[in-house]
């Protein structure tokens, strides 16, 4: 592809251009269809959709996994006229992405309140049967896709509820219109522009030097343990709230922190994790767990942490009543976190 970018580099008496990357020319699509309606519009016509209904993605099975089926325009506009539903419905859909070919995938909830429809909900089973497969829950479904499709999936449910839920302005109370691409909503009567918005949240491993903290909360599937998370007050920094979220949840103070990496998470409704190593002294490490946040916190070895990483999540009770301690699932980026210190400290246990 002939692409050359806007900054030229001089050298001697010419100019010369450098091609794009493959990647670069992508963002650079995407950013166009999010400007501009039009543009946006045509790459409906040659992009693909992801169907949902009351925000739980469409799936089907394969081999104890689950994929995602992607629907052409024509498609889609076959389905809505066989189930009695407006084609202008497609109106509703968001642009969660593009291959490097360029064909810009987009999502579509059949089953949410929309102005070109009201009773789409009604034909839930229908559909499904129609396009042989289920509307199945994302916190159900998630850690059984690949991670390109989970990744795809949260994004476009994250942005799929939160259209979902600003379709009025919090100042004049009239209905607010969504561009094509879904990047922005303005109410017509003042020209207020409401973008979407995720919450951030950190996700903290602390560690005493030889071992680490991790807690459960009550709502947490049985014997699954994972690093401290809170989300970040209005004004804080992301290492205030690590230093507070500890304080709160555990009563100890941390000493240093190294931020590790982040994750966009659907759950509860489209957060930014931040995830962080944290240490705190090590004299420092009486536990008081906070009982209205926690079930509760401990320390654990490496060895036991390395043993439970390879363990699968079982709800199975032992015989002495309890449930085997497990982590949560690869795709989490608390499970990398955890992962993380586990490398670490192998690495700096071995001889010199
Ligand atoms: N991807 C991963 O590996 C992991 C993700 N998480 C996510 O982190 C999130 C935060 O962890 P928690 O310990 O529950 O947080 P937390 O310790 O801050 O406690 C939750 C409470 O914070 C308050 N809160 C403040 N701002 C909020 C907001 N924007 N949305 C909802 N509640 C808000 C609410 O009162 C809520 O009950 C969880 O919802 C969970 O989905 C948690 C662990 C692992
Ligand atoms: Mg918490």
């Amino acid at each position: 592809m002939f692409l050359y970018c806007g900054i030229a580099c001089r050298r001697k008496f010419f100019w010369c251009y450098r091609p794009l990357s493959t990647y670069v020319t992508k963002t650079r699509y995407l950013f166009e269809l999010k400007e501009d309606d039009d543009a946006c519009k045509k790459a409906q016509q040659t992009g693909v959709f992801y169907l949902f209904h009351g925000l739980a993605p469409l799936l089907q099975t394969s081999a104890h996994q689950y994929l995602a089926p992607r629907h052409s325009l024509l498609e889609l506009e076959r389905l809505l006229g066989k189930f009695g539903q407006d084609a202008q419905r497609i109106e509703d859909s968001v642009l969660i992405g593009c291959s490097e070919q360029q064909e810009a995938w987009f999502a579509l909830d059949l089953g949410l309140d929309s102005s070109f429809s009201i009773s789409a909900s009604l034909h839930k089973p229908e559909m499904e049967t129609e396009l042989k497969g289920s509307f199945i829950e994302l916190r159900k479904a998630l850690f059984q896709l690949n991670a390109r499709d989970a990744s795809m999936l949260s994004t476009a449910q994250a942005l799929l509820r939160w259209h979902d839920a600003h379709q009025f302005c919090s100042r004049s109370g009239q209905p607010t219109k969504k561009n094509v691409a879904g990047s922005k909503r303005v109410c017509p009567s003042n020209n207020i522009i409401y973008y979407p918005q995720m919450a951030p949240v950190v996700i903290t491993l602390v560690s005493d030097g030889t071992r680490c903290l991790l807690a459960r909360q009550s709502s947490f599937p049985k014997g699954m343990y994972s690093a401290l998370a809170g989300f970040c007050d209005i004004g804080e920094s992301v290492e205030e709230t690590i230093r507070r979220e500890v304080a709160e949840e555990v009563g100890l103070e941390v000493e240093s922190l190294q931020y590790y990496a982040s994750q966009h998470w659907p759950f509860p409704s489209g957060s930014l994790m931040i995830a962080c190593h944290a240490t705190v002294k090590p004299g420092q490490t009486e536990i008081q767990v906070n009982l209205r946040e926690l079930e509760t916190a401990a320390w654990f070895s490496h060895d036991e942490v390395a043993t439970a990483l390879k363990r699968k999540g079982s709800y199975t009770q032992q015989q002495n009543g309890t449930f085997p301690f497990w982590l949560p699932p690869k795709l989490a980026i608390s499970h990398q976190l955890i992962k993380e210190w586990v490398e670490k400290q192998t690495c700096s246990s071995l001889p010199a």
